[in-house]
């Protein structure tokens, strides 16, 4: 999936449109407040162009100390007044943003939640993650587009003020400083365009530059950064990516720096004509001074003002492709969350594989090929087989974190994408092999979403059923103790076993009608092997359990037993049954285990 290029005024609106949606849905005052400010500031100038010609006259002219003061003061006080009231809208423009910040990183962090597993390893998902990140947080694009937004409102209307003043001067010269505006305008159109450009370039070396940067910080990798010296390469890598960005920035500011002086150089070439047509109209035309100094002033604000709105008019169009990037990523389809019908609670489940192949995304090859499987209500599964044979991937398929290549899955006769995603999955306790626990309580992390209601007793049995109530009783907190120690020095850190126990604890927690270990006992020692196992079984009771397990004597407690080959089901049947056949792998792989504890 590439990221699309949309380009275009139509374009623009609609993007506009989106975002005006959004910010009007997040907070309703926001749009009314800019629209406000931007009256305000647009009333300032005029202040300081009209007065000042009314105060000159007076000086030069009939010169009434009373008049004088009343022009002094209409100056101080409005500009005192339009200051502080718009300082106050500033501030709360800007704590609104700050909610406009917080709500679009909310929105982000949705997404990623909800994107389709696959994605999760998909590059060109994650480089569209990152454009999209890379647009909001480091363009500021959220904070910019609204000012610009408010500042091309200002410029307008005071853009119109002006002309009105200049042109009782003359129209002529309303036309000779558009053209050099058009002039700068095309510039810096052409200077965003640059910009944008290099900074896609360098999407691709910010990402690993981050990754590595991560890499450093993360307290989980300290044992092995620290064993295997593993700092040197990373450091290594994150400086190539390091000098590749501050190549693409340099380039960029010295084509800037060229552009800036050109711009420069039109708008000196502006003033000087000004100046000349002005003058010679004071000296063959009598023009007041204090007219002279209005129109050099209003021609003066309003080139800036037309040169302003341009510019901003270009980076609105600009931040636009930068918005583009995060819509798209937005609008990502979620496939495997589709699905509507609803799975009350049933008495019991049936899950059927029916001629089921899968290949991962972008992989040549079937990690599953052709699996055809019935797990009965109450039914014990054990999936064996060496590594790589497919055992988790045939349970990522059945917690829909994968959609089937060919075949169907089933529940109680349904085919399972027809189910609403979050009831599905509340039917599945599962332990994955790489289980993660959160620095969070140890009953946060059993009860989760569950976790303002769940009493500590509830999760203290927990613990008890995985073994770990000794452990817990230690602690002067009980349950309510930190894991880990990145927010409590009191945290505790579990070792290897330990924390295993916990996440089978989560998922005897969620007790839900189905459920799955994913070799979940690697790092228990035989003993806790052995008792979470027969226990599992009782806590268990006539759910349906599937277990993947390396160590074979498990296969012994459960109905059934599916061995895995290659992507295929080779055997099915009980321990009885299958340790019978001394050809075939399960009996190899049984008995080769089982000499080790004879
Ligand atoms: N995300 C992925 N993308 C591509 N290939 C993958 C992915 N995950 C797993 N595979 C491949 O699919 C095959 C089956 O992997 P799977 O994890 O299902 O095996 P397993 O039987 O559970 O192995 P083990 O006993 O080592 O855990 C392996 O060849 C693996 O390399």
């Amino acid at each position: 999936m590439e990221y699309k290029q949309r380009q275009g005024l139509g374009e623009n609106i609609r993007i506009l449109k989106y975002f005006l949606k959004l910010t009007h849905s997040i907070s309703k005052s926001h749009i009314p407040t800019l629209l406000l400010s931007s009256f305000l500031k647009s009333a300032i100038p005029f202040l300081n162009i009209i007065v000042p010609k009314f105060i000159i006259d007076e000086l030069i002219g009939q010169q009434r100390t009373e008049i004088f003061v009343q022009f002094i003061a209409i100056l101080i006080l409005g500009n005192f007044v339009l200051n502080i009231t718009n300082r106050w809208f500033d501030k709360r423009v800007k704590i609104a943003n700050e909610k406009m910040m917080y709500s679009f990183d909310t929105l982000i962090s949705e997404k990623i939640v909800d994107m389709d597993f696959e994605n999760i390893e998909n590059p060109e998902i994650l480089d569209l993650k990152e454009r999209a990140l890379f647009a909001i947080y480091n363009h500021g694009t959220i904070e910019r587009l609204i000012e610009n937004i408010a500042k091309a409102v200002s410029e307008i209307i005071t853009m119109i003020g002006l002309i009105a003043i200049i042109f009782t001067l003359n129209g002529f010269i309303v036309l000779v400083i558009l053209a050099i505006i058009a002039l700068n305008s095309k510039i810096f159109d052409k200077l965003q365009k640059l910009s944008f450009e290099e900074g896609q370039k360098a999407v691709p070396a910010n990402r690993a530059f981050a990754y590595f940067g991560t890499l450093t910080s993360d307290f989980s990798l300290g044992k092995d950064i620290r064993l295997y010296n593993i700092a040197p390469i990373i450091l290594s890598k994150s400086s190539r990516f390091h000098t590749d960005i501050v190549a693409i920035n340099t380039r960029h500011c010295r084509t800037e720096g060229k552009y800036n002086g050109l711009t420069n150089i039109n708008l000196q070439f502006q003033m000087v004509l000004v100046y000349a047509y002005l003058t010679y109209r004071v000296f063959i035309e009598a023009l007041s001074i204090g007219s002279f100094t209005m129109y050099a002033s209003a021609i003066s604000s309003f080139s800036t003002s037309v040169s302003s709105f341009i510019n901003t008019f270009i980076e609105i169009n600009q931040l636009c492709r930068y918005l583009d990037l995060f819509i798209q990523f937005e609008q990502l389809e979620s496939k495997n969350q589709a699905g509507d019908r609803s799975l009350e609670e049933q008495d019991q489940y049936v899950i059927e594989f029916c001629n089921v192949s899968f290949k991962y995304p972008k992989n040549k090859d079937y990690t599953l090929k052709n699996i055809s499987i019935t797990i009965k209500h109450g039914e014990k599964l054990s999936l064996v087989g060496l590594n790589g044979a497919g055992k988790t991937t045939f349970i990522k398929l059945l917690t829909r974190l994968y959609e089937p290549t060919e075949g169907e899955i089933l529940l109680n006769g349904i085919n399972i994408s027809e189910y609403k995603y979050d009831e599905y999955m509340k039917i599945f306790s599962v332990v994955f092999q790489d289980f993660k626990l959160l620095a969070f309580t140890i009953k946060e992390n059993i009860s989760l979403d569950d976790h303002n209601t769940a009493s500590d007793e509830s999760i203290f049995e927990v613990m008890r059923e995985v073994g770990l109530e000794k452990e817990i009783s230690k602690l002067e907190k009980g349950v309510n103790t930190s894991i880990y120690k990145r927010f409590d020095k009191k945290g505790i850190e579990f070792s290897g076993g330990q924390s295993q126990k916990l996440a089978i604890g989560r998922a005897l927690y969620k007790d839900a009608p189905i459920v799955v270990l994913d070799e979940p006992t690697a790092a228990l020692d035989p003993i806790a092997e052995y008792e979470i196992y027969n226990k599992f079984n009782d806590l268990v009771g006539n759910k349906i359990a599937i277990y993947i397990s390396h160590r074979m004597s498990s296969c012994k407690i459960c109905d059934k037993i599916a061995v895995f080959h290659r992507g295929e089901i080779i055997q099915y049947g009980n321990h009885d049954e299958l340790i019978k056949d001394d050809n075939m792998q399960y009996a190899k792989m049984f008995k080769s285990q089982s000499q080790y504890y004879v």
